[in-house]
């Protein structure tokens, strides 16, 4: 893999019929956002390979809306797939169709290995484990979905660091929802979610010049679940303090309408699992031969 490649759900069975977040609204749903929400899965691919990268689709399943948010599948890093435990019995269908996937993306040659996760515990992927590529650590959310006790799972099976953050409010109930690192080395957080003691753990690990907080309405648009490619941020439309906070720090922002994924609690990040991810820059691995 030699640019960022991404997995996608195809939108084709996505819907809001359940609700196991604040923000899902199945009395809103309807057939027009349906189709707006095909429109917004294609707007997002396009935007992502108009940077360079390279998606790949998993087929949509009848009866799993949520299948569209790979995010939650698994955590891939140097070409280990863990894969994830769903809390909520409505998302649990998903396992076997993920692990399916990324059996034939093995078959492929495109990941290594696949690991499970130990007995009773849950953990949602990418969604609670973000690999921060500046600091080569994972920041590891718990609470409303992850257990704590997944994350020394994530430490063994990828022997790289892990910063633990419980986030406090079942708002944002993914740390995806509400921390994103960025290429050289900021952070855009949205503080009010999470727990006093994981403020000070971003704050003992993140300069302040480096902490760019979202505010209540840039984190309710879903703006810090974001995709970062170099200094290119991709995410749903953004409250005008947004961009003019991310251009003042050297970033271009790509804004895609995303406003159906919403009505679930999703957006840019959570559509979407990158699969290229290395602990070692190939330019490190270069330095050491
Ligand atoms: N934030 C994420 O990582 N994923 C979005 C998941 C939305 C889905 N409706 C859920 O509540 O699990």
């Amino acid at each position: 893999m030699d640019r960022p490649f991404f997995l996608m759900t195809d939108p084709g069975c996505f819907d809001v019929s359940y609700r196991i977040n604040p923000w899902m609204k199945p009395e809103v749903w309807g057939a027009e956002k349906a189709a707006a929400a095909c429109a917004a899965s294609t707007a997002l691919r396009e935007a992502l390979e108009a940077t360079g990268a390279h998606v790949e689709t998993v087929g949509a399943v009848k009866g799993l809306p949520d299948l569209v948010f790979p995010a939650n599948a698994a955590v891939v890093l140097d070409g280990k797939v863990l894969l994830a435990r769903f809390r909520h019995p409505e998302r649990q269908g998903e396992e076997p169709h993920f692990r399916a996937a990324f059996q034939r993306l093995k078959a492929r040659g495109l990941v290594d290995e696949i690991v499970d996760l130990p007995e009773g515990l849950f953990h949602e992927g990418a969604g609670d484990a973000i690999w921060d590529a500046d600091r080569r650590h994972f920041w590891c959310g718990y609470g409303p979905r992850s257990s704590q006790g997944a994350l020394p799972a994530i430490r063994r099976t990828f022997g790289r660091e892990i910063i633990p953050l419980e986030l406090a409010t079942d708002r944002f109930y993914h740390l995806d929802t509400c921390f994103c690192p960025l290429a050289g080395g900021k952070v855009l957080y949205y503080p009010p979610a999470f727990t006093a003691e994981a403020r000070a753990n971003i704050r003992a690990h993140v300069a302040e010049a480096d902490r760019i907080e979202a505010s209540d309405e840039e984190a309710a648009a879903f703006c810090v679940n974001a995709v970062n490619l170099g200094s290119r941020i991709i995410m749903a439309r953004a409250p005008g303090s947004l961009r003019e906070k991310l251009a003042a720090a050297g970033y271009a922002l790509t804004e895609v309408d995303l406003a159906p994924f919403i009505l679930s609690g999703g957006a840019a990040y959570c559509m979407t699992l990158r699969l290229d991810r290395r602990s070692v820059s190939a330019a490190q691995l270069h330095a050491a031969e």
